[in-house]
This record gives structure tokens, C-alpha cells and sequence, in this order.
């Protein structure tokens, strides 16, 4: 019997064809994520999903699915909107889409830590609106990240993208946390782990790169903001519930921090009135840390092909479990 995949949004690239190929496949057809109901009546007798970071899969969606359910491939390295827990007892097969969107990501948090630090967005904004009067001598004033210190908080793939630009490129000195010993970082870049309260008191620049879990939901609360230098930059491209965005409005409000660059946010989309949005010290994107044609087509390759092993009983080409 031919195995039915569904697929919760549409992804660029041929590699939906290979899908199509081997098996029965629903793509829901809307820019707009499926609601969670609609993701509970399509789920029903499925032997594959992939989804996108905005679809909850709980233990309890893989129940409605059925015991034909093998496979969930993420279309993202993050997996942090997947039960994974869950998956593994029901023997379901989890995977994501890690190392091709390494360098589109660590481009992205560069340029917020640049955008943040200059202004970049409402000086764009002032000549947009036709008001740039003038040259002037005190106005729009930045800082300036050439031999400051760095901290990346979360020395994986994408923190070590980021400290790689910034070290090599503007001689930083880098600070970084980490749950294990990384020499290779400080051999090849000089950096210096720290705990994460000597990581926020002592850097000018901050960006985040934690995967999301139970240990590092709100890891950036008042407190941990509160120790940052009034000078500091805060950039996020990891995910939104890893900073306590109240506490964050705070500190922009207070001006506790220099400025903030932020790709993720929670909710996502966050809506036009938050006073993040608001904040003239606040750079939000998108969420469009992997949006280049090159990752978007190489993780839609990796998430057929999860799927596709998942399918067959074979280990995945990227798997979270
Ligand atoms: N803005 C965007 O479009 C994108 C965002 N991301 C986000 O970036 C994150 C990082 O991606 P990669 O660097 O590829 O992943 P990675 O797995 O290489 O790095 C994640 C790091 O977080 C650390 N970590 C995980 N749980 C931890 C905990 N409880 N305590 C301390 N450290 C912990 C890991 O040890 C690892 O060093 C993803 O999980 C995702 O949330 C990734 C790609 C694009
Ligand atoms: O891959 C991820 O985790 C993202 O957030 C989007 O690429």
C-alpha cells in the first residue's frame, strides 16, 4: 500500500518530486501554518511528516497519526516544536536539517549585531520618510565592535559560525559558555569559556545561540540582562523564549542596554503593536536566519531524505534521537 506523507508547508526545490515519487503526498498550500486542528485531521493514517518549527507535534498528535506514524523530519535544524521524547518511545524516527544553514544564520546574526549597534534601522527609516536634514555631528552615535569582547552564548555549529566572522574579521577577544570543554575554539580563535554570569558582565556584544529546551527557556532573564554593561548589544538568533522579552523591553526602556538585534521572538509573528517593535533601540527580522536560496534548497534536500529513510526503516541521513 502506498504510504502517505504530509507535508505542512510548501518548500522550494524539486525535492518534493522525489517525495511525490516514492509515495502519496499532501502539501498544505497556504503561506500560513495549518491550525492545530487542521494538523490533527491531516496527521490521520500518516506514515511521514514533515514539518516546519511552527507545528507543535506533540506525543499526543502522534496518537491521532497512528501506529503507521515512522517518521516527523523537521524542516530546520532547530527541533524544539517536536516531542522528541515522545517520538523515540513510539519508535518514530525524528530528523532535522543541521550545517547547511550554519553560515546564512551566523551572516544574519552578524549583520543584526551591526544593524543594533549603528542605528541602521530608523536612520533608514528617517531618510525613507524624507526627514534626513543634515550631517550630524552628534547624531545617530554607535558602537563600534573592533577589538571588543564577544560572548556567544552556545558553542555549536551557528556560535561558532558567528564567532569566526566577528573574531577573524573585527578582531574580538571571545568569551563563550558551553556544556563541554571546546579547545579547538580556543585554539583557533582564542576564546575562553566562562559561565554565563562572567560571559554577561564582561562582554560588549552578546549573541545567543542555545538550542531551546527545558534548561535554557528564559535562561536570559532580568537578572542575567540586569548584569549586561549599559553599552552592550544583545543579538538573538536561536529562539525567542530563550530571552524574557519583558525583562528585555525593561532593559531597552531603561536604556540598562545599548541596543538589541533580534531574528526570533516570542510569539512569532510578534504582533506590530509590542513594544519591541515600538523600540527605536530593537532591530526584529523575520525569522529569516536560514532564508537564502542555498539553504532553503539543501535543507529541503535533507528533509526528503529524512523522510524517504524514515519511510524505508533506514537511519536518517540528520537525526535528532
Ligand atoms: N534564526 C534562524 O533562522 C535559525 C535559528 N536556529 C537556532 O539556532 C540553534 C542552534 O543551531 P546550531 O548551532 O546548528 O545547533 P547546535 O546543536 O550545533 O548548537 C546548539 C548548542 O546549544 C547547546 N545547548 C543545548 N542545550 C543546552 C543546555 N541545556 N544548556 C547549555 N547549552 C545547551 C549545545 O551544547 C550546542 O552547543 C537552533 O537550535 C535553532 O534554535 C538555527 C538555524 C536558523
Ligand atoms: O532551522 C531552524 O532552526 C530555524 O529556525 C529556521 O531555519
Amino acid at each position: 500500500m502506498t504510504q502517505r506523507v504530509w507535508v505542512t508547508r510548501e518548500i522550494p526545490g524539486e525535492s518534493l518530486d522525489r517525495l511525490r515519487s516514492a509515495c502519496e503526498v499532501d502539501v498544505w498550500p497556504e503561506a500560513t501554518p495549518p491550525s492545530a486542528e487542521t494538523l490533527r485531521e491531516k496527521v490521520v493514517g500518516c506514515a511521514g511528516l514533515l514539518t516546519m518549527l511552527s507545528d507543535a507535534i506533540t506525543g499526543e498528535l502522534m496518537d491521532v497519526a497512528g501506529e503507521q506514524l515512522k517518521v516527523v523530519s523537521n524542516y530546520a535544524v532547530g527541533f524544539n516544536n517536536i516531542d522528541v521524547d515522545a517520538a523515540k518511545s513510539r519508535g518514530i524516527s525524528v530528523g532535522n536539517t543541521p550545517d547547511v544553514l550554519t553560515d546564512a544564520t551566523a551572516d544574519t546574526a552578524v549583520a543584526l549585531l551591526f544593524a543594533a549597534s549603528r542605528h541602521v534601522v530608523p536612520a533608514a527609516k528617517q531618510v525613507q520618510a524624507g526627514e534626513w536634514k543634515t550631517w550630524e555631528p552628534t547624531g545617530w552615535l554607535g558602537v563600534e565592535p573592533g577589538g571588543k569582547t564577544l560572548g556567544i552564548i552556545g558553542m555549536g555549529r551557528i556560535g561558532k559560525a558567528t564567532a569566526e566572522r566577528l573574531v577573524r574579521g573585527w578582531g574580538m577577544k571571545l568569551l563563550y559558555t558551553s556544556r563541554r570543554d571546546q579547545s579547538d575554539v580556543d585554539n583557533e580563535l582564542g576564546g575562553q569559556r566562562v559561565d554565563l554570569d562572567t560571559l554577561l558582565s564582561q562582554s560588549d556584544f552578546v549573541s545567543v545561540h542555545v538550542a531551546l529546551n527545558e534548561q535554557t527557556r528564559n535562561l536570559l532573564d532580568a537578572e542575567a540582562i540586569g548584569r549586561m554593561p549599559s553599552h552592550a548589544v544583545l543579538v538573538n538568533t536561536a529562539r525567542g523564549e530563550i530571552i524574557d522579552q519583558d525583562a528585555l523591553v525593561d532593559a531597552l526602556e531603561r536604556r540598562a542596554i545599548f541596543a538589541a538585534g533580534l531574528d526570533v521572538t516570542t510569539p512569532e509573528p510578534l504582533p506590530g503593536d509590542h513594544p519591541l517593535v515600538k523600540s527605536p533601540h530593537c532591530v526584529i527580522l523575520p525569522h529569516i536566519g536560514s532564508a537564502t536560496d542555498q539553504s532553503r534548497h539543501a535543507m529541503a534536500e535533507i528533509a526528503v531524505d529524512n523522510v524517504l529513510a524514515g519511510l524505508s526503516g533506514k537511519p536518517l541521513r540528520c537525526s535528532v534521537t
